[in-house]
């Protein structure tokens, strides 16, 4: 090897020591903030503003991103010195919540993957896991409504959200597209890629399986089938990632809301979310509203779903910018709860992009 080679190597060997004996003493900051603490281990507010920072400080040439990925990896290993974390998520393995999940939690966290969204709520209700991931809406085809019905009436807090680019993979073991019979996928991903298909694979038959992964691991056992699905699920089940990022619209992104017993603190840059009903009369909507408009407080999203207690009666999910314990957000919604014949405040939480 060359000399120049050999001296950066050993500089970089000189750093890595530095770098190991600093994550260690992080660790051990991290253990005693631990023991100090009485209530929950994770702290969304203090992470959200650890990243933030970091993020602020870096000059480069990483970008934002790694950053932000690396210093999660740390965190999560700190994390679980303090406590294992259990967090259950939408399985089977190698699904965008699952991705989700590593992407909020790391990879120290333990994993529970779970069948169905009910199941996700009720591991974290009977504490058989500290928190749960779950997806709430998607950029191209709106709401999970099996989530949204959920969060009304679970007794647990909205704790974070997760913002996943969702990156559709055509995954098949065959030679040509031509020799696809069989697309296996989830119906969201299915309307997710519909351009695509019908340019590429008209003839072939669609298959709707009840996750991503799930439809790989269908199609592994199948000659002639494919899946759509993630990266990760095709090499789970030892597919070939035949064509990349086939979604119609690249900027396709899924949300996710992370619930646990509390909501978080404060971090400065935060949302609240609530589910809330009028009185069936013109204007009612507006008048809810209106406490948050004259306070200039954002709506970053309204969406109504079926209260499912009287026909044309709703209910409505409304995400606002601030946190429910700073004053004006706090006035606000007391007056909103004087005035709605329903309001449940799901939680508040650092927003996810900054
Ligand atoms: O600051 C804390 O409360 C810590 O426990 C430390 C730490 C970290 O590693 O930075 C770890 C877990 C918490 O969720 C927040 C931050």
């Amino acid at each position: 090897m060359s000399e120049p080679i050999n001296e950066l190597r050993s500089r970089i060997d000189a750093l890595d020591a530095e770098l190991l004996k600093l994550l260690n003493q992080r660790a051990q900051l991290a253990r005693e903030i631990g023991r100090l603490k009485n209530g929950a281990v994770y702290r969304p507010e203090r992470e959200a503003q650890v990243l933030r920072r970091l993020k602020q400080l870096n000059g480069g040439p990483l970008s934002a991103e790694v950053v932000e990925r690396l210093f999660v990896e740390i965190i999560s290993a700190c994390r679980a010195l303090e406590q294992p974390l259990t967090v259950a998520y939408l399985g089977p393995e190698g699904t965008f919540s699952e991705e989700s999940a590593i992407k909020r939690f790391g990879s120290s966290a333990e994993r529970m993957p779970c069948p169905s969204i009910d199941e996700v709520f009720r591991a974290v209700e009977s504490r058989h896991a500290h928190y749960g991931v779950v997806p709430v809406e998607n950029s191209t085809e709106g709401a999970v409504g099996r989530t949204l019905d959920l969060l009304l009436q679970t007794p647990l807090k909205v704790c974070g959200e997760i913002m996943l680019q969702v990156h559709q993979t055509l995954l098949f073991n065959g030679d040509s597209l031509a020799e696809v019979k069989r697309v296996y996928s989830h119906p969201q991903s299915f309307a997710q890629c519909q351009q695509w298909l019908a340019s590429n694979l008209r003839h072939a038959e669609r298959v709707t399986a009840p996750s991503n992964a799930e439809a790989a691991r269908l199609a592994s056992g199948e000659p002639g089938a494919a899946a759509i699905a993630s990266r990760r699920a095709g090499s789970r089940f030892q597919l070939k990632v035949f064509v990349e990022n086939i979604e119609d619209d690249p900027r396709n992104t899924t949300r996710f809301l992370v619930i646990g017993p509390e909501d978080a603190g404060i971090s400065g840059n935060d949302k609240t979310s609530l589910v809330m009903s009028a009185t069936n009369r013109p204007g009612a909507m507006r008048d809810l509203l209106e406490p948050f408009a004259r306070r200039q407080i954002d709506l970053t999203r309204l969406e109504s779903r079926p209260s499912r207690t009287g026909l044309w009666e709703y209910v409505f999910y409304v995400d606002i910018k601030g946190h429910r314990e700073e004053p004006q957000v706090a006035t606000a919604l007391a007056e909103v709860g004087e005035k709605a014949s329903l309001l449940k405040i799901l939680g508040s939480y650092p927003c996810a992009r900054d």
